[in-house]
């Protein structure tokens, strides 16, 4: 396997990168010479400043034809059936190769363009990386020579799971009880998208459970949320982008992205000086998400929270949980440093009530009208006991690892130590 830089290279001249923005317009994809990619021990690879970067300048374009997502999949696989005309106007700007009837391509031509389009993103964005991943001389080689190994995605606790690691049933024991629920959904997303995939490609020898989970991982791990052409849902709404893809996510948003007719953008939303990393935020997200749906753990996460909804749903009468329902306010219930969600107020208050609907006073506060004071102190002291209960449930998991322990055990204690930080800053003591 070449080095990093190596791969980098080709990378750059498979997607005609230029450092002049303005050449080659519409074909040619843009990187700011300011610009270096690293690979940091124990970090991995990172895009770096190189000479100091202003606020709002341009950094990156990818063009339409060199990025991953629906419409440039279905534009691939369609050229090798001829029957397959796409009169969209969003497929005629996409510069595809000419269709090669190798093993892939015949696979390829066999697929009608119905059933293409039925599928989600990950399905088919997955199916091609597997059967891309496997063509030689394959167009899209240079961005997949830079995709991680599904080791390097171990922290997942997907990757565990469906790997069998051998602690993977003490490890998601280990898991906070929101965590364990995050990653069974995971789990289910992945498993329905399998079985969509696998019977498109039950008849080739291209399909492993173990190329299914690295394509699915890459995806996840690395795709831009954006609206896209096509997209039959929001969860469609996804590109993979190369070279973007580098970008290291952090809480605060220090680069900006948008897509228009002439492809992927990137640019500066703070300054950069020499020798420092360009960070992107994925989102606000807390570190299990970040664990469950990425593979890493931030030391500071400013966008933790503790999910307390199967604490409090238990509580529910059949009105509360009608009323709630009805008021668009049931389940998903957090809290964080600073206090609890709207939603958990309303629904700790919604439990003081012997008949929610004919209360003015919760009907006021679900309303916006009034603060709900008046609930208040029942409510801090029932989430004060639901936290003492997290709390020790955190603190035992945590006694129970040696540490250092496991990667994966390591970013566990990290989801802990955030739930205790929480807890702590909401007056628990242990
Ligand atoms: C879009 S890629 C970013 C580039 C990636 N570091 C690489 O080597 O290709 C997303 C992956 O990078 C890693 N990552 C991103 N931000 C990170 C951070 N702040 N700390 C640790 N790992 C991070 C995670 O493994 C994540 O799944």
């Amino acid at each position: 396997m070449l080095d990093v830089q190596q791969r980098l290279e080709s990378l750059l001249q498979w997607a005609n990168a230029s450092s002049n923005e303005l050449s080659k317009a519409s074909n040619a994809a843009y990187v700011s010479l300011k610009l270096e990619v690293k690979d940091v021990e124990n970090v991995g690879r990172g895009i770096y400043a190189v000479q100091q970067v202003q606020r709002n300048e341009r950094l990156v374009r990818i063009p339409h034809s060199f990025l991953l997502n629906f419409t440039t999949v279905v534009a691939h696989i369609t050229k090798h059936n001829s029957l397959i005309v796409l009169s969209d106007p969003i497929f005629s700007n996409l510069q595809i190769p000419p269709a090669k009837l190798d093993d892939v391509g015949k696979v390829y031509s066999k697929f009608t363009y119905e059933t293409l389009t039925a599928l989600s993103s990950f399905q088919i964005v997955s199916l091609f990386l597997i059967l891309e991943s496997q063509r030689p001389g394959s167009f899209w080689g240079p961005f997949m020579d830079m995709l991680p190994e599904t080791e390097e995605m171990g922290l997942s606790p997907l990757v565990w799971t469906v790997q069998q690691h051998p602690e993977a049933e003490k490890l998601v024991s280990l898991l906070p009880r929101s965590a364990r629920k995050h990653a069974d959904a995971i789990h289910s997303r992945f498993v329905k998208d399998m079985a969509v995939v696998e019977a498109l490609l039950k008849e080739t020898d291209y399909f492993t459970t173990d190329r299914f989970l690295w394509a699915w991982m890459c995806i996840n791990s690395r795709c831009l949320y954006l609206e896209m052409p096509l997209g039959k849902s929001t969860d469609d709404n996804f590109t993979m982008a190369p070279y973007v893809d580098f970008l290291n996510h952090l809480c605060d948003d220090e680069c900006g992205i948008k897509i228009d007719t002439s492809g992927f953008h990137v640019y500066a939303s703070t300054q950069y000086k020499p020798g420092s990393e360009l960070f992107f935020s994925y989102g606000p997200h807390s570190n299990e998400f970040l664990l469950c749906e990425y593979g890493f753990v931030l030391n500071e996460n400013k966008w933790n929270y503790i999910d307390v909804s199967d604490y409090i749903m238990p509580l529910f009468l059949p009105k509360h949980v009608d009323f709630l329902k009805r008021k668009g306010y049931y389940n998903d219930y957090t809290i964080n440093r600073d206090g609890m969600s709207f939603r958990t107020e309303v629904a700790l208050a919604t439990l003081q009530e012997s008949a929610p609907d004919d209360s003015s006073r919760l009907n006021s506060l679900v309303d916006g009208l009034i603060h709900g004071a008046a609930y208040e102190a029942r409510s801090q002291a029932l989430l004060l006991q639901i936290l003492q209960k997290i709390a020790r449930d955190s603190t035992k998991k945590l006694e129970s690892v040696s540490r250092p322990g496991l990667p994966q055990q390591e970013a566990i204690c990290v989801l802990h130590d955030g739930i205790l930080e929480i807890c702590s800053a909401r007056g628990v003591t242990l």
